[in-house]
Order: C-alpha cells, then sequence, then structure tokens
C-alpha cells in the first residue's frame, strides 16, 4: 500500500520531537488522490510502550509522554482533518454530480433550443412564404387599383359626357327662355304675336327634332351606363373575392403568431429552468466557498486538496463559462425572436392598414357609382322637367293669346277714358288759368294793398312826428301800500277810478296832503297834482315850484290799468315798420323803479312780457306772413350795456378778457351806420332762441347793488335788432334797424344820496341822459352840429336818432309821494322831447344808393348780412 510508513531507526529524544513533527508533516504528503491517509496515532503508542519497557528510557519517559500526548492530539486532530476532507470530498463529489446533472439538463435544453431554432426556421420560411402571398397580393391591389383608376377615368368621360349634355340641356332651356322672352314682345300687337306665334311653332318644331336627337343620345349614354354599371359590379366582385382572400390571410398570419405564442411560452419555461439550475448552482457555489474558507485555514496542510479543489474550481468556471455563453445564446435567440416578432406585427399591421385602404377605395367608387346614379336621375328628372315645362310654355301661350285679346279690349276702354279725360284736362287747365289770373289780380292787388298801408302808416307817423312820448304810469305796488298804510296815509290808491282813455278819468286820493293825484284828462293829456304844500315844502324847502296842479300833453297816457298788450298794441305798427327798412329808436326813460324794465322787458309773471319780447314775436309773424309775398328775412341781435360810459358785451361769455374788454363804437362812413368793434351778434331765426339770448343778457348784467336800486337800473341797456328783407320776386331789398333800450334811472344826484362810486354812476347817468336831451332838442332845431359824440349812448344810436328814424320814448312815472319831484322832472324832460319835430322817416332800402345808408360792403355785411 503506498500510504504505509516505513519509520527506519528510531529517533534520539532530543530530535524526536522534530522528527515526529517532520513525519506527521510527511503523513500530511502522503494523502492520496482518493483522500486515504494511513493512521500515525497507534504507533505512537506503540513507541510509548517501548518506551516504558526500556528502563534506560525510564529517566526520560515524562517528556516523552508530553510529546507522545500532543502526538497523540496531533493525530487526533489530523484524523479530525482527515474526517473533514473526506466530508469535504464527498461534497465535492456530489456537487461534481449536481454539475454533471447540470450538464445533461444543459444537453436536454440545447437540444431543446435547437428543436426551438428549427421551428423559429419554419416559422420564418412561413413568414417568408406569408410576405411572398402578400407581395403578389399587393400586386393584385396594384392591378386592382389600376382598374379602379381606369374606371374613375370612364366615369369622369361619363361624367364629361353627362355635363356636355346638361350643357346642351341649358342651352335648350335658354332657348326656351328666349323664345318666352319672344312671346313676351309680341304682347304689342296681334300681328306680330301671330308671327312670332309661327316662328314660335317652326322653332318648336326644330327644338323637337333636336330634343328627340338628345333624347337618342341620352339613351345610348344611358346603355353606356349600364354597361359601364356592370362591369363595375364585376369589378366590385372581383374586389370582394380579393377582400375574402385577404381574410383568409389574415387569419393564417394570426395562427401563426399564436404558434409563435406557444413557443415563446415554452422558451419561457426553458428560461425559468435554467434560472433554477443557476439558483442551485449558486447554492453550492455557496457551500464550496465555505468549505474553501475551511480548507483555507488549513491550507498548509492541505495543499493537495486545494490544489484539486482549484482544478474543480477551474472546471466549474469553465463551465460557467459555458453556462453563460449558453445564457447569451438564449438572450440572443429570444432577442431575434422578439425582433421577428415585431417583423411579423409590423408587417401585419402594414397589411392590415393596405388592406383598410382598399376597401376605402372599393367604398370610394361605390359612393361614385351611387353618384353617377343620382346624376343619372337627376338628369331624368331635368328632362322631365324640361318636358312639362314644354308643356307649361304652351299653355302659356295659349293663356296669353287669350290675355291679349283682354288687353286690348282695356286698352280701347282706356283710350275712351282718356280721352274723356284729357277733356276734363283742357277744361280744368282753362278754369286754371282763369283762376291763376285771378290770384295775380289778388296778389296785385295785395301788394297795392300793402304799399298802400305802408304809405297810411308813414303818413300818420309823419303826422304824429317822428318822435313820440308816451307816458305810463305804474300802479302802487303791494309793499308800497303796506308802507303807506303804517305811516297811516290813507292811500286811496286801490279806489283810483281812471277813465278809459276817451273818457276824462283821475287819480284821486282821500288824503290829498300826502299823496300826488294823476288826473289823466285825455288818452293824451294828464294833470299832476302836488302833494300837500307843507309836506312839499318841507321836502322842497328851496324850491320856488311849489305850485299845485301841472299840465302835461303827450302822444299817449297810460294809467295804472293799462296792461302790456295795451301798450305793445300802440306800438307795434312801429315795430313793424322796422320790417319796412326804418330805423326805430324805442326808449324808456323815467326814475328808478317806475317801470322802465317792466315795460321794456315784461314782469316776472306769464303774460306779463315787454316791448321787446313781444316786438320779437310782432317781427317773427310780420315776417312769416311776409313769407307768402315772396319776402325772406334775416335777423340778429346784439345786446349791450353802458354802464360809467363804458361798454360791456352782454351776449358775451363773460371770460375775464371779455369783461375787462373797452369797446369801441364805430361809424360806417359810406353808410352812416353805427356799429361796436366786437360786439357780439347773434343770428336769431326764432323766438326762442331770442328767449335763449334775453336769460343770457339778463343773467350776464351787472349785479351790484346800490342803495336805491341795483346795478341794472344804473346803467343804460341797449337791444338792437338788423332786419334785412329781400323779395325773391321783385329782388326788392331793405334793412331796418330796431333799437329797444331800457336807460338807467334819471333821478337826481341828491334824492339817490349817492357817494364815492355810486356818486360817479349818477354822473355819467345824468351825463347822458342831458347828452340824449340835447341830441334832440339840437335835432329840432336843425342845429348844424349834433352832440352825439358827448355820450356812448348818443353816439352809439346816431345811426337810430335823427331825420330818418322814427323815435318812440316812454316815459315811465312812479304813483309814489316820495317820488313826486323825479316824477315831475321826468314829465319835464318828456315834455321837451316831445316837442321835438326831428324829420320825416325815410325807409332804407339797398337799391336807395343815394342815401348811402347801411349799403357798404362792410358795416352791412357785419350786420346785415
Ligand atoms: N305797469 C306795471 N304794472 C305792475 N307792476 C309794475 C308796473 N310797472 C312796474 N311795475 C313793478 O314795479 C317794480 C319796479 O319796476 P321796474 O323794475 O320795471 O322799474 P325800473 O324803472 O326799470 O327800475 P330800474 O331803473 O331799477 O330798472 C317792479 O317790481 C315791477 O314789477
Amino acid at each position: 500500500m503506498p500510504n504505509s510508513v516505513s519509520y527506519g531507526r528510531p529517533m534520539t529524544t532530543t530530535t524526536s520531537h522534530r522528527s515526529l513533527k517532520t513525519s506527521s508533516f510527511s503523513a500530511n504528503n502522503i494523502v492520496e488522490k482518493k483522500g486515504c491517509v494511513k493512521p500515525v496515532a497507534p504507533r505512537a503508542a506503540a513507541f510509548y510502550k517501548a518506551a516504558q519497557r526500556n528502563p534506560s528510557t525510564k529517566a526520560g519517559t515524562e517528556p516523552l509522554q508530553d510529546l507522545l500526548t500532543r502526538l497523540d492530539e496531533q493525530e487526533k486532530r489530523l484524523s479530525h482533518l482527515e474526517d473533514t476532507r473526506k466530508s469535504a470530498l464527498d461534497k465535492s463529489i456530489l456537487s461534481q454530480d449536481q454539475l454533471r446533472k447540470e450538464e445533461q439538463n444543459k444537453t436536454k435544453l440545447t437540444e431543446y433550443l435547437n428543436k426551438l431554432f428549427e421551428k423559429k426556421r419554419a416559422i420564418e420560411a412561413n413568414i417568408e412564404a406569408t410576405r411572398t402571398r402578400i407581395e403578389s397580393i399587393k400586386d393584385e391591389e396594384r392591378i386592382l387599383v389600376q382598374t379602379i383608376r381606369e374606371t374613375t377615368v370612364e366615369v369622369q368621360c361619363l361624367k364629361a359626357t353627362l355635363d356636355s349634355q346638361q350643357c346642351k340641356t341649358s342651352l335648350f332651356e335658354r332657348e326656351s327662355l328666349e323664345q318666352k322672352q319672344r312671346m313676351e314682345d309680341t304682347k304689342g300687337s296681334i300681328e306680330s304675336l301671330l308671327l312670332s306665334l309661327e316662328q314660335e311653332r317652326q322653332t318648336r318644331h326644330q327644338s323637337e327634332n333636336a330634343r328627340n336627337r338628345k333624347m337618342n343620345i341620352i339613351e345610348r349614354l344611358q346603355a353606356d351606363l349600364k354597361q359601364l354599371q356592370r362591369e363595375l359590379e364585376e369589378q366590385s366582385d372581383s374586389i370582394e373575392r380579393n377582400k375574402n382572400e385577404n381574410e383568409k390571410l389574415c387569419q393564417q398570419i394570426k395562427d401563426y403568431a399564436n404558434k409563435l405564442r406557444e413557443g415563446e411560452q415554452q422558451l419561457e419555461a426553458a428560461q425559468a429552468k435554467i434560472q433554477m439550475s443557476n439558483n442551485q448552482l449558486e447554492a453550492s457555489r455557496q457551500k464550496t466557498a465555505c468549505i474553501e474558507e475551511e480548507l483555507r485555514n488549513l491550507k498548509m496542510e492541505k495543499d493537495a486538496l486545494s490544489k484539486q479543489y482549484e482544478e474543480l474550481k477551474e472546471e466549474e468556471s469553465c463551465m460557467k463559462a459555458k453556462l453563460n455563453e449558453l445564457l447569451r445564446n438564449i438572450e440572443s435567440l429570444s432577442e431575434e425572436m422578439h425582433r421577428l416578432k415585431s417583423q411579423e406585427e409590423k408587417s401585419i399591421n402594414d397589411y392590415k392598414k393596405e388592406a383598410s385602404r382598399l376597401y376605402e377605395c372599393l367604398q370610394n367608387s361605390m359612393r361614385e357609382r351611387e353618384q353617377l346614379d343620382s346624376n343619372i336621375n337627376s338628369f331624368q328628372e331635368v328632362s322631365n322637367e324640361t318636358k312639362q315645362q314644354w308643356e307649361e310654355l304652351q299653355k302659356q301661350v295659349e293663356d296669353l293669346q287669350l290675355l291679349i285679346s283682354q288687353k286690348e279690349k282695356q286698352v280701347e276702354d282706356e283710350v275712351n277714358q282718356k280721352n274723356n279725360l284729357l277733356q276734363q284736362i283742357e277744361q280744368a287747365k282753362e278754369s286754371i288759368s282763369l283762376q291763376q289770373v285771378e290770384i295775380a289780380e289778388l296778389d296785385e292787388q295785395c301788394r297795392q294793398d300793402e304799399i298802400t298801408r305802408r304809405y297810411l302808416h308813414n303818413l300818420v307817423q309823419e303826422l304824429k312826428g317822428n318822435i313820440r312820448v308816451f307816458c305810463r304810469i305804474r300802479p302802487n305796488l303791494a309793499k308800497e301800500i303796506e308802507s303807506m298804510l303804517a305811516d297811516n296815509i290813507t292811500s286811496e290808491v286801490n279806489r283810483l277810478s281812471i277813465s278809459s282813455a276817451s273818457s276824462v278819468s283821475s287819480v284821486t286820493s282821500s288824503n290829498m296832503t300826502t299823496e300826488p293825484q294823476f288826473r289823466i284828462v285825455s288818452s293824451s293829456s294828464v294833470e299832476v297834482v302836488a302833494p300837500s304844500q307843507r309836506s312839499f315844502m318841507e321836502t322842497n324847502k328851496n324850491s320856488k315850484q311849489h305850485l299845485s296842479k301841472w299840465s302835461f300833453s303827450f302822444d299817449r297816457i297810460f294809467g295804472p290799468e293799462s296792461t302790456q298788450e295795451e301798450v305793445f298794441e300802440e306800438i307795434s305798427q312801429l315795430v313793424q315798420s322796422a320790417l319796412d327798412g326804418y330805423r326805430v329808436c324805442i326808449f324808456a326813460y323815467g326814475q328808478t323803479g317806475s317801470g322802465k324794465t317792466y315795460t321794456m322787458l315784461g314782469g316776472e309773471n306769464e303774460g306779463e312780457s315787454g316791448v321787446i319780447p313781444k316786438s320779437m314775436r310782432k317781427i317773427f309773424s310780420a315776417a312769416e306772413s311776409r313769407h307768402e309775398h315772396n319776402w325772406e328775412f334775416h335777423l340778429k341781435a346784439s345786446f349791450l350795456e353802458i354802464y360809467n360810459e363804458t361798454i360791456r358785451d352782454l351776449l358775451a361769455d363773460q371770460t375775464t378778457s371779455i369783461k375787462e374788454r373797452n369797446y369801441d363804437i364805430k361809424i360806417d362812413r359810406l353808410t352812416g351806420a353805427t356799429y361796436v368793434v366786437g360786439l357780439t351778434v347773434e343770428d336769431i331765426s326764432t323766438p326762442q332762441q331770442l328767449e335763449k339770448l334775453l336769460r343770457k343778457s339778463m343773467a350776464n348784467r351787472a349785479t351790484a347793488a346800490t342803495r336805491c336800486n341795483e346795478r341794472s337800473s344804473r346803467s343804460h341797456s341797449v337791444f338792437r335788432l338788423y332786419i334785412s328783407g329781400r323779395n325773391k320776386e321783385t329782388g326788392q331789398e331793405r334793412v331796418g334797424l330796431l333799437n329797444l333800450i331800457d336807460l338807467a334811472g334819471s333821478e337826481r344826484l341828491n334824492s339817490s344820496g349817492s357817494t364815492g362810486d355810486r356818486l360817479r354812476e349818477t354822473q355819467h347817468i345824468n351825463k347822458s341822459l342831458s347828452a340824449l336831451g340835447d341830441v334832440i332838442s339840437s335835432l329840432s332845431n336843425k342845429e348844424k352840429y349834433i352832440p352825439y359824440r358827448n355820450s356812448k349812448l348818443t353816439y352809439l344810436l346816431q345811426d337810430s336818432l335823427g331825420g330818418d328814424s322814427k323815435t318812440l320814448m316812454f316815459v315811465n312815472i312812479s304813483p309814489t309821494a316820495d317820488s313826486f319831484q323825479e316824477t315831475l322832472c321826468s314829465l319835464r324832460f318828456a315834455q321837451k322831447v316831445n316837442s321835438c319835430q326831428i324829420g320825416t322817416a325815410r325807409r332804407v332800402a339797398k337799391v336807395d344808393l343815394c342815401a348811402g345808408y347801411l349799403n357798404d360792403a362792410t358795416a352791412t355785411s357785419r350786420l346785415y348780412s
């Protein structure tokens, strides 16, 4: 036996231990490949016994014993290691068996994979075959598409034929329309109708022939269409067959795909098994690793075993590599399988798409066919309609013939009626011409009347004198009556009995010692009775004027009971004369509170409107009535205030610049017309516009209060209305000017008690009023120089105060005792004015160029155009 050991000669004690160690190491070296080791412990025991038997060695027994014990221990350890090695070897054998089994499995798997490859190859072959089939189907499809295209072309040709046919039909329709038109033309006369009917019949005959020819063409076309329909049906059958084949192929592809799916499943199962073997291999690897760990502890003693184990390991790694290669192969295979599968799916999808496209083509061709069918139907309908229309036309022709005969009758009747009407019109014309002559005569009479009226009016004016004075006594105001009662003055004002204009009347008072008394003797004269001598002397100590009675004569006296209407009635002719081209000036003169503004503008209540609004209404209505006689009037107005000899524009927007503006008065040298530079002159075409203008001017009037009254009473307000008229018929032109002036209060300086600014105001007022008196007196005296320039007021009214103009002055009287002295002054001033004779009024007409008044291109156009 190779594992038997020969120890030779016995060793010395000193070297025995090392020898033993060496022997023990050598024993390790004699481990055979199969793992068989000879036991050495019994030999140590024998050696130990022999040593005990030998007395010479007795002294050295104890260390030997120790050695032997250790040797025994070593031997035990060795045997233990031997056992471990054996078990490891067994395990290794076991793992080798497992590996072998795995190898077998692998070979089986390889075989299985080979089978799978074969299957795959078969599937590939099948796919290839399917592809070739698909190709052939595609070819068939191409042919089919070609056929469809050809069919489409044919259908298009057919459509074109149909279109041409439709064109022909429309031509036919047009022809029919033309015929209709011609038939309508024949309505003019029966002869032409009969002629055209004859033509129509011929045309109809021709068109019937044409229609028959067209019908033959249509029938031929219909036969062609039927033939095409049959071909289309055949093609659709072949398409249907192709479709069935396609479906079958789809089914086969589906089966192949199922088989492929099964193969994949099997492959997956094999992969799962490989995975299990891998797991087992991994487990055995772990166990081997454990053994390696143990062996590593004994690596010095178990080199041989390690070597063998290394060899095993190498083998294992080889196996692993093989296994990995196998796995890789499997993976590549599965990838290939996937790729093939995706390719397959793609080709299936492509095929499906192609099939759906083919199906769509089929649908389209079907639709086109339906369209063609419907076109044929519509064409048939159209031809039927044309037939119907033709019949209707024939019927209409008959109806028209009937209608024409009826119309002829109607025309005859109408001609008779027309002749009758013409006769009537002739008669009417004659009567109209007679009436026109009458109207012309009447118009002429009217014109003559108007001329006479104007002549008479002017004659009256001249007789009355061109400056006239009206006196107006206002009634006592409520507050005045109250204050008189409070002062225990028994006023008999309420019992005033003022006679009418014709009868003598008196304004009496029960207490004659305090109250003035107005006694209106006639419509043109008034007596003023002074208050008591005592009270009069008290207030006017230095005055020698203590007469108890004064008589005054004016053109007209208006008592307290006189209404605004009565007053205006008296002046309306004067106002109206402005429309006839006269310059008219109406003043209101009197002390503050005497009723000037009431007379000129009016009171606060309705129905109390004064001269200005009433004049405007009169002018508007007169202009309207003259419109019938071809007169057209154009009105413009300005409104200004003269305060402290300064002009203020009452129609201007009261901005600072305008307020502080110094307006200059200019005279147009050619016409003699006065105008204020920069003054607002507004067009007026309605009474409403005038009302608006008056409201604006009132709002603009200064309102600084004085002890006597408001500032408005301390300024002169001048309203000017520029009138230009033209007769459209005769071409006559007239320009008139109406000045309506509310003068400032005429009270004397001491009575107003003014000082400072108020004193200056009063001085200015007195100056301007005396300037007015001077101008009137100069005019009356026919002086060479008329002092117009002494005040702004007279300067402004220069063109309206003079020989050519008409002037009226209201002298307004307050009935209170306090105002007696002022009343007297006012009456005296008015008396003076009334005694003046300032010439004959003259109408201003544009044709009257010699007068040169208001005819220049500058001032006149500014004011009147
Ligand atoms: N005829 C009249 N009938 C009724 N009331 C009148 C009449 N005349 C004037 N009055 C009233 O007398 C008052 C003073 O009149 P008004 O303001 O017209 O005087 P005036 O002379 O214009 O004064 P001023 O110079 O301050 O403008 C007003 O309340 C007015 O209504």
